[in-house]
């Protein structure tokens, strides 16, 4: 693409440098040696790209940098300079400088610069857009989907927000659970009443019976005043309960009675209350298997699953991305007040041969990285690439990475087979007590090889 390119330096040998590099590529090069005669010139030929100097004999750069983008043109304005300061760096990508290069010019960061400029016009050209709709027409509290499975979840939904019974929603981190607690209790009667969560995952075992019911003074110690519980902020309204799966066994039999009864003491209390609140619970654990390992209560399982929504993974419902992308622009553009409206072609098609471990919302994060780096209103393939690249490795160092506790199950579990499971034995060499093995064989319901019996 041969482009229209305007320099404006002081010093006559980048001018002449440049110049020559970009004829030799077969663009039409302008040069001033002042601001004021390059923004005549600017005017006059309204170029793709202008390269500024910070430092001009008459003023600074960053002026006609303004007041380039006060003309309304579209040009991509690269800035250069031999100052390393970062305050003037910030400065101009704030003022909207398409990029920022330092002297002595790198013929490759201006090569890799001018590319960019060239996909994106190229991308703006095949009038790729979006038609997005005015921001004011913008929904923050949709569900986007149309595939199969997203369509039955949205009647399921519309099924659970008619009456208050209990709903369990099941998937697999970022694939929407909340979004879609939110979505029931915003339709049901009870849109008008509070809606609170509680992450069961992010409370101590010890605490998560008081957040949960709330405690009165000197319950224990550090509790200084009588606290209300989840359940009584929830009032008359829903209570999401995310990552139920977390919830320490002991807490799970209070729980089950309250949704029996809808009454509950508050931790170290006499007096029973009642609450209405409704709750709606959520889990990325398979909860049935849960069940089968005695980590979670049977009983509370059938109480929660009434109605149950599997959310699935955004991998098996690909053809829901090209309107995520169009719902996730708009949202980031009215957040950030950019103007992304184009990507380049095979953007989609590439987005749509990732895995998605992190679902809808890893795919929101990338968007809102590609956003941030395209600095135009077009996204480019190469940077999604990049970034679903670095997205890759990250996956890849993390799967590596295994949390104590399955390190300690399976330790646990090897001494006891090369031991024959003499328990006493495996006790002594592991360093811990009788009581302590048996506990955690319970916990982990570390099993005898097949076939074997140990007592
Ligand atoms: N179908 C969807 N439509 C629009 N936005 C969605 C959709 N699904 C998820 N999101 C967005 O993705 C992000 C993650 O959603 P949410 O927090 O509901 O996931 P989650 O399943 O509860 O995750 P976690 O298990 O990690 O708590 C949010 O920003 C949400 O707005």
């Amino acid at each position: 693409m041969k482009l229209k390119i305007l320099l404006i330096d002081d010093e006559i040998s980048i001018l002449e440098t440049l110049e020559m590099f970009f004829t030799e590529k077969g663009h039409q090069v302008m040069k001033a040696e002042t601001g004021e005669t390059g923004f005549a010139l600017f005017r006059d030929q309204l170029p793709d790209i202008v390269i500024i100097d910070i430092h001009l004999p008459d003023g600074n750069g960053l002026e006609i940098l303004s007041r380039i983008h006060n003309e309304g043109h579209l040009a991509k304005v690269i800035m250069i300079t031999a100052y390393h300061d970062m305050a003037t760096t910030i400065e101009a990508m704030k003022s909207g400088a398409f990029d920022y290069i330092h002297k002595p010019l790198d013929v490759d960061l201006i090569e890799d610069a001018i590319q960019r400029v060239t996909s994106i016009l190229e991308a703006e050209q095949e009038e790729k857009t979006f038609g997005l709709p005015q921001s004011k027409d913008f929904n923050p509290n949709l569900i986007i989907g149309n595939s199969d499975q997203m369509r039955k979840i949205f009647k399921t939904i519309g099924l659970a927000c008619q009456k208050r019974t209990t709903v369990l929603i099941q998937g697999e981190t970022g694939t929407g659970k909340e979004v879609v607690a939110r979505a029931i209790h915003r339709n049901s009667i009870a849109a008008n009443e509070p809606f609170v969560t509680l992450d069961c995952s992010s409370v101590v075992t010890n605490l998560i019976e008081s957040e949960l019911f709330g405690h009165v003074e000197g319950a224990f110690t550090g509790a200084n005043r009588t606290q209300k519980g989840k359940i009584e902020l929830a009032g008359n309204g829903t209570l999401f309960l995310d990552e139920i799966g977390e919830l320490a066994y002991e807490v799970q039999g209070k729980l089950l009675g309250f949704l029996q009864r809808h009454e509950y003491m508050r931790v170290g209390g006499q007096e029973t209350l009642k609450s209405n609140c409704r709750i709606i619970a959520a889990t990325n654990r398979d909860l049935f298997n849960m069940v089968n390992q005695h980590e979670f209560r049977r009983d509370l399982f059938y109480r929660l699953r009434v109605v149950i929504i599997q959310l699935p993974p955004l991998r098996e419902r690909l053809s829901d991305i090209d309107d995520l992308v169009d719902y996730f622009l708009q949202k980031i553009n009215l957040r950030l007040n950019t103007e992304v409206l184009h990507f380049q072609a095979g953007v989609l098609e590439r987005l749509k041969v990732h895995q998605w471990p992190g679902n809808v919302r890893e795919l929101e994060n990338v968007l809102i990285e590609a956003v941030v780096q395209t600095r135009g209103s077009v996204l480019l393939l190469n940077d999604i690439d990049k970034i679903l690249r670095k997205y890759r490795q990250t996956e890849e160092s993390d799967s590596s990475i295994r949390s104590l506790v399955s390190i300690e199950k399976e330790h646990i579990k090897n001494t006891l087979d090369a031991l024959n499971w003499r328990r006493t034995e495996a006790a002594q060499r592991l360093e811990i007590s009788l009581p302590t093995l048996r506990s955690k064989i319970q916990k982990y319901n570390i099993k005898p090889p097949d076939g074997c019996s140990f007592h």
